[in-house]
């Protein structure tokens, strides 16, 4: 059975607490932290940018997985870079060129991935997917966590996995938004590699015993 990746997402954790919550997310056995990073114009929402990246990166030597919600990563990308990231993902919905920002990103020395939004569809990444390290498929509306997990993404992971398999691309399927015990399940089942999940930890009354429920 191959290993699933479990990326706890800090966007439902408090803010004021983050160094506990990295040190949580060590002891589960969890090896890679999601960080939301939103601009209030690509989604109507604000969170953190690479000053916070930088200050965590001091705490910890988690996998930093950014996952870049603004509409211009192209002039951005880089101080995130720079404060620590080690996989910057940006979203297929943007304007700028895709194909070189993902070479740009990649020959800066960190890995690269697309995300794409619950209406975009695969084929609009397939171009790119010889050139990814991971495709981000969005199972909420971006902007936003403890919203619930769309059935119909289903679909679309299915069909990605197909293409990745059948091309032989060396690119990871991530899943994010509304993942729980029985979602990642269902996730699984249609060929995600790995799972983000924020709310369902973090509102957890025991959140070091939700990340570990992932592995059982
Ligand atoms: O990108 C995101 C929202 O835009 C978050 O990563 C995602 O929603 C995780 O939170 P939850 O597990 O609560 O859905
Ligand atoms: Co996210």
């Amino acid at each position: 059975m191959k290993k699933i990746i479990i990326i706890p997402s800090i966007l439902s954790a408090d803010f004021a607490a983050l160094k506990h919550d990295l040190k949580m997310i060590e002891k589960s056995g969890a090896e890679w932290v999601h960080i939301d990073v939103m601009d209030g114009h690509f989604v109507p929402n604000i969170t953190v940018g690479p000053v916070v990246v930088k200050s965590l990166r001091k705490e910890t030597e988690l996998f930093f997985d950014i996952h870049l919600m603004i509409t211009n990563p192209e002039k951005y990308w880089r101080k995130f870079k720079e404060a620590g990231a080690d996989l910057i993902t940006f979203h297929s919905e943007i304007s700028a060129e895709k194909k070189k920002l993902v070479e740009d990103i990649r020959s800066s020395g960190i890995k690269a991935g697309i995300s794409i939004k619950p209406k975009t569809s695969v084929s609009e990444i397939e171009a790119l997917l010889p050139y990814l390290n991971l495709v981000l498929i969005m199972t909420v509306e971006p902007g936003f966590g403890g919203q619930s997990f769309m059935d119909n993404m289903v679909a679309k992971i299915k069909v990605l996995r197909k293409v990745i398999d059948e091309n032989n691309y060396d690119c990871l399927i991530e899943v994010d938004g509304g993942i729980n015990s029985r979602t990642a399940s269902i996730c699984i089942d249609a060929g995600a590699d790995a799972l983000v999940s924020g709310s369902y930890i973090f509102a957890a009354e025991n959140p070091l015993e939700a990340v570990k429920s992932f592995f059982v």
